[in-house]
């Protein structure tokens, strides 16, 4: 035993609710077999009844959350199994907290205008989250920094296309059943640099 791990990817595709994270992480998911998760699944029932009530989350609702969220990715990496989240990670002390999990995380920002992405969440009838609520995500929303490994994607192109071009801008491989049926979006998608390494 050398004690040698697997080399792992982990992805979390981030921004305000409604922009499309859990549509185009679970995308990701299917067309390259990382272990999908959505974080909305790990908050605690007094984190959800604080959105359900139209009242923001704040940073000692989302310290534990963030925490767990980490372990899971780190857990994960334990086993040699790479991950795509979907998860608001609307500031950069958040996104280091997950960075904390596993050795790397890669972010997608869903990024783009307030009113295409307001109208998407009031019709989306099956969520407990407001649309009233996406004032205060925005209003706390940090733009990944130079350091940060990730990119930015446009929130108005096709669910497609954004899981296409975040699988070829991140480097990340199409499952077996998927290959040649990928289709790859176009440089204009980019806006920061691609992440060098490629896992399971
Ligand atoms: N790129 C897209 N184009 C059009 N509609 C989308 C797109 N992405 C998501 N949607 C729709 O917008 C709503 C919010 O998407 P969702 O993935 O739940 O966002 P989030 O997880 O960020 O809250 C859903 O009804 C979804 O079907
Ligand atoms: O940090 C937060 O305030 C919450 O995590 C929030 O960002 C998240 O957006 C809600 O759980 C709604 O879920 P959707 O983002 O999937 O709409």
């Amino acid at each position: 035993m050398t004690g040698e791990r697997r080399p792992t990817r982990h992805i979390v595709v981030m921004g305000v609710s409604g922009a499309g994270k859990t549509t185009v992480a679970r995308g990701v998911g299917e067309l390259t077999g990382l272990r999908f998760a959505e974080a909305d699944e790990f908050h605690p029932e007094a984190n959800v009844a604080r959105m359900r009530a139209g009242i923001p989350l704040d940073d000692a609702d989302r310290w534990p959350w963030l925490r767990d969220l980490a372990s899971w990715m780190a857990a994960r990496h334990a086993e040699g199994v790479s991950t795509v989240l979907a998860c608001s990670a609307l500031k950069r002390s958040y996104r280091d907290v997950l960075r904390q999990g596993p050795p790397d995380v890669e972010f997608v920002h869903l990024d783009g205008s307030a009113e295409l992405i307001r109208d998407r969440m009031t019709r989306r009838t099956d969520h407990y989250m407001s649309a009233d609520l996406l004032d205060s995500q925005r209003a706390i929303l940090e733009h990944l920094d130079p350091d940060e490994s990730g990119i930015v994607l446009e929130v108005a192109l096709p669910p497609d296309e954004l899981v296409a071009a975040a699988v070829a801008r991140l480097g990340l491989v199409p499952a077996a059943s998927h290959r040649g049926h990928a289709r790859v979006g176009s440089s204009r998608h980019l806006v920061r640099r691609d992440a060098e390494k490629q896992g399971p």
